[in-house]
Order: structure tokens, then sequence, then C-alpha cells
């Protein structure tokens, strides 16, 4: 495959399981078959997910320049900063995760927001967890680079791994990898799977998922789900890393567009809206299986909605992409409560 000449760090146990929801598409009247990809179950670091598919492919390039430190940014409860964090301690590194306040909090969630799920998690690793008052932005951001410079000037060598690992220019190798997986369950299971269903905020998965399907001329069964409320900046990006990751791998085909469903990720990023709220307690009830109101809370909500609105044509297999996310639902207890 492509992915043959970049090496690789293993941090995940293996090909990631593929579950069947067959309750889910009964409920759901029965037209389609409905699978899921299960990243967030694909390692035993942290809380597992799609973060760690990514460091694979960057992680021997912190190994090659004997970095002290990696440092990340997200929002109080990222899951990017959360597994960098369970990564460097694996690496015997230490981490430095700006936390941005990317989400308006909830009044409801205010006392426990930036102390419980994923940022707790963090915090008992030993992550040098920074909170920033700055705004929601999946771009380059002065908070981060403030860090950078603080630990150069202290003598220390950090490694910068940017929001989602989306404009590191190893962010999409992970997800061409996980397409190439795909291809190979297909044949293990004797099915084709006729759409992929992914949720998508700073891009890399999304993008690594349709440069590694474009591999095999099928780029066009990827559904994109926005989660970031942007839709706009987030198409720009994906698009951009889509066709950088194209030219890395030496697939050289350029790309000028790409699906990206827009009528999930309200009403802002990291707010539920009242049908990812519904999502998350029909795939909880149907298949006993957990997803958030940041990420995959709305891409169920875009799957659910797709299937209802005939979307898909009779009988086809659909795979849902379950990113992982969940361990973020302690800070969002009002809405199930
Ligand atoms: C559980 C989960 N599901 C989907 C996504 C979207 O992935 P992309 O950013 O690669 O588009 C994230 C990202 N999360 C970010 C984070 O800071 O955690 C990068 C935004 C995610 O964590």
């Amino acid at each position: 495959a492509l992915l043959d000449k970049f090496e690789k760090y293993d941090l995940l146990f293996g090909p990631s399981p593929i579950s069947k929801f067959e309750n889910l598409a009964k409920t759901l009247g029965g037209k389609v078959n409905i699978y899921a990809k299960r990243e967030d179950r694909n390692s035993g670091l942290a809380f597992a997910g799609n973060k760690l598919r990514k460091f694979e492919y960057i992680v021997p390039d912190i190994l090659a320049g004997d970095y002290t430190h990696i440092v990340s940014i997200g929002g109080i409860q990222s899951n990017q900063t959360l597994m960098i964090v369970a990564t460097a301690c694996k690496l015997g590194l230490k981490a430095v995760t700006v936390q941005e306040n990317w989400v308006p909090i909830p009044e409801a969630e205010k006392a426990t927001y930036d102390k419980v799920g994923n940022i707790e998690a963090a915090r008992i690793m030993g992550g040098d967890v920074r909170l920033v008052p700055d705004g929601f932005d999946i771009g380059m951001r002065k908070s981060f680079d403030d860090a950078l410079s603080e630990l150069k000037e202290q003598g220390y060598k950090p490694y910068p791994v940017p929001a989602g690992c989306s404009e590191h220019k190893y962010g999409g190798l992970g997800f061409v990898g996980f397409a190439d997986e795909v291809i190979q369950q297909e044949k293990e299971l004797g099915i084709k799977f006729d759409k992929i269903v992914v949720c998508c905020v700073t891009g890399s998965t999304a993008a690594g998922i349709f440069v590694g399907m474009a591999q095999y001329g099928r780029e066009k069964d990827v559904i994109a789900i926005d989660a970031s409320g942007k839709p706009e900046n987030t198409f720009e990006q994906t698009l951009r890393i889509i066709n950088h990751t194209s030219e890395l791998i030496g697939l050289n085909k350029k790309f000028d567009s790409f699906n990206l469903d827009s009528r999930f990720g309200g009403p802002v990023y990291g707010i539920p809206n009242e049908g990812t709220i519904e999502a998350i307690k029909l795939l909880g009830s149907t298949e006993g299986t957990l997803t958030d109101p940041v990420y995959e809370g709305k891409s169920m909500q875009g799957l659910i909605q797709l299937v209802r609105e005939d979307a898909f044509e009779e009988g086809s297999n659909i795979l849902y992409v379950h990113l992982g996310g969940a361990s973020s639902l302690s800070a969002y207890q009002s809405y199930f409560s």
C-alpha cells in the first residue's frame, strides 16, 4: 500500500472491531444494514479513539528528534489533548495541553465542566493542563505558540501537535490506513460497505478516509457529518488535507470537493441540539453503545436522519465510524437527567 514508506509506531490493539447495529437498523425501518467500526475500542490508552490512529504516524517524528514535551491544544473536554497526555505517558515524555474555551458552557454544567471526564483523566495521568480563555477555532492559535515558546525559553524541546493533528503534515495518514483496514475486513466479512458515515471537525479523520478510499476509486462512498458548527472552515480545511495527503502518499489525484453534510453541527461546536440527544438515547437504548454530545452524537444524528429520509438505497450496508468521545458525557449530565 502507499503507506508503506511511512514509519508507524503501534498504539492500537490491532484492526478495530466492527459491530453490527441490527436493533438500530430495525428500529429505523429495516431498510438498510448498519455496521460500526469501533475506533472507540481501538486501544488500551485512556479512552481510546480516533486520535491514536493519527499519532501512530506522528510518534516516529517525535522519537527521532529527542523532544522533551508533546504540546497540543483543544477545548476543555478535548479528546485530542487527553490522548496526547496518555501517549506522552507511554513514551516517557511530558505533555502540555492548552485547553481553550471552545464551548459556551451551559449554566447547569459550569461547576463541573472543567473538572470531570477527559480533563479529569488528563490530570490523573500527570498532564500539564493549561486552561486558556480564548474561543473556538480549528486553525492555528496564539495560545499554542505561546506555550511552545515558553518551553523553549526554559531550555526544553517541545513537539507541536495542532488541534486534532489536522494541520500536521502526517495528520491524514492514520485514516488512509483505516480505509485499507476496511477493505481487508470487507473481504473477511464477505460484504461491501456502500457508504461510510464519519464525524468531521478539524478534518484529518474524514480526509484520511476519503483519500484511503480514493485508492480504490471509492471516495464517493464517504459522507462526512460536520460537528464544528462552522462548516465553511471545516470544508476548506478538510479539502486541503485531502489534497495534501493525496500528494503525500503519491496518489497524486486532486479533488475539488467531498460530501460534507452540515445540517447537524448546530447550535454551535460542543453543544448538542435536540436531534443529537435523541440520537444518543436511540443508539444507547437499542444497542447499548454510547456516543457524546460534541462529536459522535451529531454524526449518529446524521446517520439516523439520512436513513429516515431514504438517502440510502434499500438493502445498503452502511458503515458508521465510531471515533470515541463518550468520556465527556459526565460534562453534559444536565442534558440527560
Ligand atoms: C470523538 C471525536 N470524534 C470526531 C472528531 C472529529 O475528528 P477530526 O477533528 O479529525 O475531524 C474528534 C476530534 N476532536 C478534537 C478534539 O480536540 O478532541 C480535535 C477536535 C473527536 O474527538
